[in-house]
């Protein structure tokens, strides 16, 4: 038997979801790490021109703040909420719109923010929906990617990490909307789903 597992003390708080953690994926520091690097690679490519962040609701919520802080670049925000997953752990591949974006993006330099690619079911759709609007560029910048999970190619400019076939949770992604607090990103043990 392996002992329960808590987050060690050095990851930080763990919102009292400790005994339902397994392992820790990436930890906050790793984390902050290859935002500051997103946001210099971003910075670069757009100096000299001002980048729409669309964020995609709600798992990118925690992203989308750190990196527009990151970024020393005049940002403009706007979000969209899609839900492919509900409360289960597979994408059904039918994705709906809960809020469409408040402002038209004919002509802006948009840059949709992701917190993870799995089947790729979510950011194809939406880029087809985006690039539909008549937007001057349009890229991506996702945190996670999991290679292994991808169903449909989706061209990705920025990527985070690269990440195993496993259902994660934390730092904005959920399992029923639980977890998405959690400063890291953790896998669940087996129990938290069958009960
Ligand atoms: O590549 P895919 O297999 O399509 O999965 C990725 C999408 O699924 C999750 O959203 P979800 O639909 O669970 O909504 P949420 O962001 O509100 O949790 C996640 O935040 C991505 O948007
Ligand atoms: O691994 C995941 N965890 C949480 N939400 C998700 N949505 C797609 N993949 C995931
Ligand atoms: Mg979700």
């Amino acid at each position: 038997m392996s002992e329960p597992a808590s987050a060690p003390a050095e990851l930080g708080n763990d919102h009292g979801y400790g005994p339902d953690i397994d392992h820790v994926l990436l930890s906050e520091e790793q984390i902050q790490a290859k935002i500051a690097e997103l946001a210099e690679q971003v910075e670069r490519d757009y100096a000299g021109r001002e980048v729409l962040l669309v964020g995609v609701l709600k798992g990118a919520v925690l992203f989308m703040s750190d990196f527009a802080r990151a970024l020393r670049l005049p940002t403009q925000m706007e979000f969209m909420a899609v839900s492919s997953y509900g409360s289960a752990t597979s994408s059904s591949g039918v994705v709906r719109i809960l809020k469409d974006l408040d402002r038209d993006i004919s002509d802006r330099h948009v840059l949709v923010i992701e917190d993870i690619i799995d089947s790729g079911l979510t950011l194809s759709w939406l880029l087809k929906n985006l690039g539909g609007r008549r937007p001057a560029s349009l890229e991506v910048c996702a945190l996670l990617r999991k290679p292994d999970a991808v169903k449909v190619d989706v061209p990705v400019r920025y990527i985070g990490f690269d990440i195993p076939n496993e259902f994660v949770v934390g730092y904005g992604l959920d399992y029923a909307e639980r977890y998405r607090d959690l400063p890291y990103i953790a896998t669940l043990r087996p129990e938290v789903y069958s009960s």
